[in-house]
């Protein structure tokens, strides 16, 4: 090997020695935190801070987005020194859910996959896990209406939420297109794809199953069958990624909510989610709005649901920016709790994007 590259390699050498000294510091750190908590260990607002606080302070050439990654990785260790946590999730293994909990938690999170949403709310209000990971809404496909169900009946809170760019990848052990005889996907990753399968599989059966993971279970024992999923179900099921990135829309992301016993403290750039519905007359939907309004308080989303309670009678699910600690947020809620039939606050929590 040439001199300059032994040269380098030993200052690389001298700084991983240094970095393995400075992580344990933290680490030992971390973990003196946590003797002196009493309460939660995972503290969100906490962490979104020292994430944005380094992407500012990185020059690089490392990306923001790397930077990111690897201190999560570092947080989620730390955090284990303190307590062991358990993230449920949509199963099985290789979901996008999957994938959004360890963005959010780190590898060091222990992972319990549920068979559905509600087993996902049941095993956090059991206390068998401590977070729990749902997907809330698909910017193609809009809202999932069992998340949004269950967050009305649930005493849980949401802490988080997680923006996870989703990239759809024709599994399949085939070797073309043409021996494709039956697709196994979930219905939502179908529905993201309806340009490339009209164009590319219209004569294909489209078989829909209980998660992509599971479509990928599937596809793997079947001779002609192909899976919509993600590149990891493939990995994890030995199917060949075929055709990557066969959404129809590019910038294709699922928002995930994090949801735990309690919300998040104020970290300085949060959202509240809230519930809410008016007496059924002209303007009351407006009226329940005007305050934030008035306060230049921003809605981030508004979506309603049927209520279950009344034909025809809905509740509105509402995001605003701001922590509901916020002096300002604080009285618009107050507020708008005096005019409501219905108020339920969900959560504060850390923005996604900064
Ligand atoms: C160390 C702490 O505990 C956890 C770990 C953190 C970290 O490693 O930076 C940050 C917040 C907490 O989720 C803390 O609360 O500061």
């Amino acid at each position: 090997m040439s001199e300059p590259i032994n040269e380098l390699r030993s200052r690389i050498d001298a700084l991983d020695a240094e970095l393995l000294k400075l992580l344990n510091q933290r680490a030992q750190l971390a973990r003196e935190i946590g003797r002196l908590k009493n309460g939660a260990v995972y503290r969100p607002e906490r962490e979104a801070q020292v994430l944005r606080r380094l992407k500012q302070l990185n020059g690089g050439p490392l990306s923001a987005e790397v930077v990111e990654r690897l201190f999560v990785e570092i947080i989620s260790a730390c955090r284990a020194l303190e307590q062991p946590l358990t993230v449920a999730y949509l199963g099985p293994e290789g979901t996008f859910s999957e994938e959004s909990a360890i963005k959010r938690f780190g590898s060091s999170a222990e992972r319990m996959p549920c068979p559905s949403i509600d087993e996902v709310f049941r095993a956090v209000e059991s206390r068998h896990a401590h977070y729990g990971v749902v997907p809330v809404e698909n910017s193609t496909e809009g809202a999932v209406g069992r998340t949004l169900d269950l967050l009305l009946q649930t005493p849980l809170k949401v802490c988080g939420e997680i923006m996870l760019q989703v990239h759809q990848t024709l599994l399949f052990n085939g070797d073309s297109l043409a021996e494709v005889k039956r697709v196994y996907s979930h219905p939502q990753s179908f529905a993201q794809c309806q340009q490339w399968l009209a164009s590319n599989l219209r004569h294909a059966e489209r078989v829909t199953a209980p998660s992509n993971a599971e479509a990928a279970r599937l596809a793997s024992g079947e001779p002609g069958a192909a899976a919509i999923a993600s590149r990891r179900a493939g990995s994890r099921f030995q199917l060949k990624v075929f055709v990557e990135n066969i959404e129809d829309d590019p910038r294709n992301t699922t928002r995930f909510l994090v949801i735990g016993p309690e919300d998040a403290g104020i970290s300085g750039n949060d959202k509240t989610s809230l519930v809410m519905s008016a007496t059924n007359r002209p303007g009351a939907m407006r009226d329940l709005l005007e305050p934030f309004a008035r306060r230049q308080i921003d809605l981030t989303r508004l979506e309603s649901r049927p209520s279950r309670t009344g034909l025809w009678e809905y509740v509105f699910y509402v995001d605003i920016k701001g922590h509901r600690e916020e002096p300002q947020v604080a009285t618009a809620l107050a507020e708008v709790g005096e005019k409501a039939s219905l108020l339920k606050i969900l959560g504060s929590y850390p923005c996604a994007r900064d």
